[in-house]
């Protein structure tokens, strides 16, 4: 069954002729890693701000467990449903790891907030020891700053996963660890993991292949 399903959706930014997303249909299920590439400027932020909740299309619907995201409470949405991660890891550089996540989960309300337990669990689940919890993020390594990002991402237990090229700034091997966490949240917690990448390296693990180009979403494989 269907977790997220795109149906017919067309989206155009304000003041400009040509649509950025042009009738997109897909549909996401749990357990599955999907890879969207493509072209600079083909349109996968465009589609990943929609599939994250940031943004609505006046074309078509995006529907979360059959309900439409354009009716519905998109802040609860993105504060439970979906965990987001980023390129740049965007986390707070002068707190700790642990500080990064407490702090995540106390704007999204998690019951777990001020467990240490839990957020120190979470932390170990991703590589990430008790010691370098407590260290400054500046301090700590990108692949290491990517794992706290996905820790944070999956702070609040969401089903789904949307990741920006996020072996973009990694080297190879720290790359392959990074990837590694991801198609294991997948495939073996059941996670829908949706990942933007250019990166051969990562396709190579998707249950699906989608290329953007032009605004048109194509299955690849
Ligand atoms: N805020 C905006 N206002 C107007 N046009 C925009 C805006 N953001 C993106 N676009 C346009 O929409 C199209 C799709 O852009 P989008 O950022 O989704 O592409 P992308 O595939 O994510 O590119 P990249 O790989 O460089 O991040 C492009 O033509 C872009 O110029």
């Amino acid at each position: 069954m269907s977790l997220l399903s795109v149906k017919n959706v067309s989206y155009r930014y304000e003041n400009t002729k040509r649509r950025a997303l042009k009738n997109i249909n897909i549909d996401f299920e749990a357990g599955k890693v999907y890879c969207i590439i493509g072209k600079s400027g083909s349109g996968k932020t465009t589609l990943l701000s929609l599939l994250s909740g940031l943004d609505v299309s006046s074309e078509g619907s995006i529907l979360y467990e059959n309900n439409d995201l354009g009716k519905a409470d998109r802040d609860d949405y993105r504060a439970h449903k979906i965990g987001v991660i980023f390129q740049g890891y965007n986390l707070l550089l002068n707190k700790s790891a642990y500080e990064n996540i407490e702090l995540s989960m106390a704007i999204s309300k998690s019951k777990h907030t001020h467990d240490r337990q839990y957020i120190l669990q979470l932390l170990q689940s991703v590589g990430i020891d008790e010691k370098t919890a407590f260290r400054k993020v500046l301090k700590l390594s990108g692949g290491e700053q990517q794992r706290i990002g996905i820790a944070r991402a999956l702070s609040h237990d969401p089903n789904i996963l949307l990741a920006d090229e996020p072996s973009g700034n990694l080297d190879q091997e720290t790359e392959a660890e990074i990837i590694k966490i991801l198609v294991d949240l997948a495939h073996n917690q059941n996670k829908c993991v949706i990942i933007v990448t250019h990166s051969k390296k990562v396709t190579k693990y998707a249950d699906e292949i989608w290329g953007m180009s032009s605004g048109n979403l194509v299955y690849a494989g």
